[in-house]
């Protein structure tokens, strides 16, 4: 775990002293958009057009952010289009690698680097800031577009609509609003809320952080008790960002990140949708359980000193739901 300051890696820890216990998420720097004509998107600069076999995809398995984008490509049917280098699950003294000794853990197909941070380099030898998953890399101009999954799984969307992508759309005009504003919420308290409880250093900023997850997460459950997803019967790009924190709840945040109140499990309808979507067709292969589990239990020394890997829970995600036959769908 580290950063790059000014081109050179440094080995620190998350810094919480100065925000009274409270982890904070750094902003992504990275932040052109591939785009159908390779006219700008709504940030960065243009020049990224939408072609077959250009951009590469660097994920971990382990990590939320980096999950969407392995769905959205999925759903999109992108695989193809887009090839996907997967690091070790290990982020330790160097941050996250290529080393290859554990199963899926691809190695970097198009450098063959050893550390993520080196790639960032090759984007902007002086970079300073923190090297995370995912990144979207151009094969053509040797930089990163994007190391912000909100806006690749825009950019996955639609950019390679005519290149053969699936045609489906996750994020429809009609239903942007309510998109937006479910995400505005459901990031903080949810995606981002189980890390902040997670990493907080003083009593006080972890009991308001935990709380803010449980309060969002009795408000989503109210929701899905009369809708199949977030926004009615369509799946959408909200509801994706949610799956992937709630798939990991389970499993990892209750016990490692201290969100034990209640677990997914307890709440029917949540519960019902984290099993609906793990059941699409396509969805089950982008989730890796012991990229999951040894990423966060072993690369957390902070947290987890030991490293050992809690038992976990009994669940099986493969258990009939009905919410396509208890909805009308
Ligand atoms: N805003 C980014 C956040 C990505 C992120 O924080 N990824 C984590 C892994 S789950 C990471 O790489 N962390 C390394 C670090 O913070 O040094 C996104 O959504 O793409």
């Amino acid at each position: 775990m580290g950063q790059l300051v000014n081109g050179i890696w440094q080995d620190v820890w998350y810094d919480t002293k100065s925000s009274n216990g409270h982890f904070k998420r750094t902003a992504p720097q990275f932040r052109h958009w591939v785009t159908a004509d390779g006219q700008p998107g709504p940030t960065g600069e243009g020049g990224f057009k939408a072609e077959a076999g250009r951009y590469h995809l660097y994920v971990s398995l382990a990590c939320p952010w980096a999950h969407r984008t392995l769905l959205m490509r999925k759903l999109k049917g992108l695989e193809h289009i887009i090839s996907v280098s997967v690091v070790h699950p290990l982020m330790l003294e160097h941050g996250w690698t290529f080393a290859t000794d554990f199963e899926a853990a691809t190695g970097d197909k198009i450098f063959g680097l050893d550390y993520l941070y080196q790639l960032y380099l090759k984007a902007i030898p002086d970079y300073t800031g923190r090297v995370t998953v995912p990144v979207l890399w151009d094969t053509q101009k040797n930089t990163i577009v994007s190391n912000e999954s909100s806006e690749i799984i825009r950019m996955f969307n639609s950019a390679f609509d005519n290149l053969g992508a699936t045609p489906a759309d996750y994020y429809p005009e009609p239903l942007r609003e309510e998109i937006d504003r479910l995400n505005d919420w459901i990031y903080p308290n949810v995606n981002n809320g189980v890390y902040k409880a997670g990493f907080a250093t003083q009593q006080n900023a972890y009991r308001e952080e935990v709380a803010n997850v449980f309060n969002a997460l009795d408000k989503l459950e109210d929701i899905l008790s009369s809708r199949r997803y977030l926004t009615g019967s369509q799946l959408t790009e909200a509801d994706l960002r949610l799956w992937t924190t709630l798939v990991r709840f389970d499993p990892v945040y209750v016990t490692h990140f201290k969100c034990d109140y209640q677990r997914i499990s307890d709440y029917p309808n949540l519960y019902g949708f984290l099993r609906d979507i793990y059941q699409l067709p396509g969805i089950h292969e982008t989730v890796n359980f012991p990229h999951i589990r040894n990423h966060y239990y072993r690369s957390h020394k902070t947290i987890n000193p030991t490293g050992i890997i809690s038992i976990g829970p009994k669940q099986d995600l493969n258990a009939p739901h009905h919410r396509d036959r208890r909805f009308g769908e």
